[in-house]
């Protein structure tokens, strides 16, 4: 049994933790994960990882200034630097080649869930847990087969507080670099101010207790709107001997005697407790900043700063637009760009949300979020209050100190309207005026507030036949449609045969293990696609979970909805898209549904069953919930 754990030690936890971190987790981890932890680490097949990594395109991006130099720094002594998700899963390494292939045999590498449910003490799964800065050393692993290493995690967090991710750096464990909890503790702390910086708000202060500190990494950082503080980074928190819990959404005066007097020069304070410190404070967003660690990339000017966002190529990969659709995303990207919408048209999974964020990544909006909405997923009275938000007690089961909703959350980027076709009429009129003046005016509140951002929207229906039916304002349709795409369905690509090849190479566990017969690709491509690349992904994946070693998939491994008779598909016979694509939801959320039943609710069991990682069934689940 390579991964049977040991006892601890009497006292397991090393110089750097304190408060009996490791035991806790060695005690977790025998009460509450012991049916959990892997024998052997689960690993995502390439292409459930290049969706993950789709999906984490703000967290890899604003880490990677901190990954590049940490690498450098590191590779000298024999040590690598990992990224990882909420969950735990490893999204990036870098570092030290011959370490590297050493942290390779315990599974230390992107797309492997480090979390402590499946691997036990580890620095990136424990520092989750505990939200707290953690080092893990040799044997104070839980799992036997991780003590060859020494991990150092710290938590990344957003301007909310919420867990992001992981830094860690990792290396032998008979090696001892003091100096590498604290390390990985300032990028991730980097990391969270430049997701921080990317996000808008009214005004930006920056405190310090010390003057000369003030534009370092070491400066708290506040977003004010109205008054009211939307976000703060750690060292913020620190200074105001606060947590986010207490200090979101509320007045600022409540924690800052005298800020308002303040000016974009260094000035002095007072904390309600009366301590001294010192600020700035910069209107509009006006500040771009403090230095980030490392130089610009490639302008091999030292002095130089790095742009807030790396540039896009550095971005991880969207799954490419079909060719019909990339000669018009030139101008859509334009069209973005001067401030006007886009409508984007198509049958359901044609790849409309995937369009969106490739517009936002390469239009001026980039720096900014991309927020999604769903109109067709909450009831009318919840759209509104999202939207709009509100002010605290605006409505019955309103959140305490209200929200800022949707549309302020997307100011300085992109705002996605997902089934627009759906969106209730009384809220047509609102949105209507909301992008007309440009203003929001929050439930309950008092004064409308400026928002700027850019529409994306989007929908399955109709939209011409909604308006005949008066289902849809023609006047909303047409401050929507400054510019409007049809996305073709997959069934119409030209080249889908060669398509749908790589697509089964990129979702197997190994490159070139497995192969589609001639015979099953002319059925794959004579397919009529109703669910378009939603379906299609969902079959080649399962195809390439069960697909023969170094063999050929065959019609015969086909789902049995796919397979033909008589040589016609028999989904031909099925009734028109729109129609069919529902049942395919449903049936995918009857599937999850039955096995988490059958698994009593444990996620990851779930998703050994449906044949998919418990971090895409996770996002699945989230995404669901969000709808
Ligand atoms: N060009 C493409 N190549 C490969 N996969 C794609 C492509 N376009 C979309 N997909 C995949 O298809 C799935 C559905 O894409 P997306 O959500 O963008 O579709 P949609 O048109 O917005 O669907 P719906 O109307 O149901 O919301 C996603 O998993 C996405 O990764």
């Amino acid at each position: 049994m390579p991964n049977a754990p040991v006892e601890p030690r009497a006292h397991p936890h090393a110089a750097g933790n304190s408060n009996g971190l490791i035991e806790r987790s060695w005690q977790r981890c025998r009460v509450e994960h012991a049916s959990q932890l892997d024998a052997e680490p689960l690993g995502m097949a390439r292409g459930e990882l290049h969706d993950l990594l789709a999906c984490q395109s703000s967290l890899l991006d604003a880490a990677q200034p901190e990954m590049e130099q940490l690498a450098s720094l590191v590779n000298q002594a024999a040590s690598v630097v990992l990224l990882a998700d909420a969950h735990g899963v490893i999204l990036r390494s870098e570092g030290s080649a011959e370490f590297l292939a050493r942290a390779e045999r315990v599974a230390l590498r992107p797309g492997v869930d480090w979390s402590e449910t499946h691997r036990g003490t580890n620095a990136i799964g424990t520092a989750l847990v505990e939200g707290a800065p953690v080092r893990v050393q040799g044997a104070e692993h839980y799992l036997r087969t991780n003590r060859i290493l020494s991990c150092n995690g710290a938590p990344i967090r957003s301007g909310r507080g919420e867990l992001l991710g992981v830094l860690d750096i990792s290396y032998d464990a008979n090696t001892v670099h003091a100096y590498a909890l604290g390390l990985a503790q300032m990028a991730a702390r980097q990391v969270g101010n430049r997701l921080l910086r990317a996000r808008s708000g009214q005004h930006r202060l920056v405190l310090q207790r010390n003057p000369n500190l003030l534009d370092t990494a070491e400066r708290g950082v506040l977003l004010i709107e109205d008054g009211h503080v939307v976000g703060a980074n750690e060292a913020a928190i620190g200074l105001l001997r606060t947590s986010w819990r207490e200090l979101l959404d509320r007045p600022l005066l409540r924690f800052l005697q005298d800020w308002q007097g303040l000016r974009d020069t260094p000035g002095l304070m007072r904390t309600v407790d009366g301590e001294r410190v010192y600020g700035a404070l910069h209107r509009d967003g006006a500040e771009t900043g403090a230095r980030p660690m490392a130089p610009a990339r490639s302008t091999g000017r030292a002095t130089a700063r790095a742009p807030a966002v790396p540039a896009p190529s550095m971005r991880p990969a969207l799954p490419a637009l079909p060719p019909a659709l990339q000669r018009e995303f030139s101008r859509s990207v334009r069209v973005l760009d001067a401030g006007l919408s886009t409508m984007l048209l198509g049958e359901t999974g044609v790849g409309k949300e995937v369009y969106a964020r490739h517009l936002h990544q390469a239009s001026r909006w980039h720096h900014g979020p991309f927020v999604a909405v769903n109109c067709t997923a909450l009831p009318e009275t919840l759209i509104e209050a999202e939207l709009f938000g509100y002010e605290s007690g605006a409505f019955t089961g309103a959140r305490r100190g209200g929200s800022r909703g949707l549309l302020r959350e997307a100011h300085g980027g992109v705002l996605f309207l997902d089934e627009i076709g759906d969106m209730p009429l009384g809220l047509q009129a609102r949105l209507l005026r909301v992008l007309q003046e440009r203003v929001v005016q929050p439930l309950g509140a008092g004064g409308p507030v400026p928002v700027d951002f850019a529409v994306v929207c989007a929908t399955h229906r109709d939209i011409e036949q909604c308006i005949a039916a008066g289902s849809f304002r023609a006047d909303l349709f047409y401050r929507l449609q400054d510019f409007r795409i049809d996305l073709p369905p997959l069934r119409a690509r030209d080249d889908l045969r060669g398509f749908i090849q790589d697509e089964f190479a990129s979702l197997l566990p190994a490159p070139g293990q497995a192969r589609l017969a001639a015979e099953t690709l002319d059925e794959l491509a004579a397919h009529p696609w109703p669910g378009n690349y939603r379906q299609l992904r969902a079959v080649l994946r399962t195809l390439a979970l069960f697909a023969p070693d170094h063999g050929a998939v065959l019609p015969a491994h086909l789902p049995a909805t796919l397979r033909t008779t008589a040589g016609r598909p028999l989904a031909l016979r099925e009734p028109t898209a729109a129609r069919a694509a529902p049942r395919l939801d449903s049936l995918r959320e009857q599937a999850v549904e039955r096995c988490l039943r059958e698994a009593g609710g444990n996620v990851s069991r779930a998703a050994r069953a449906l044949g998919v990682h418990r971090s895409t069934l996770y996002r699945y689940l989230e995404r669901r919930d969000e709808r």
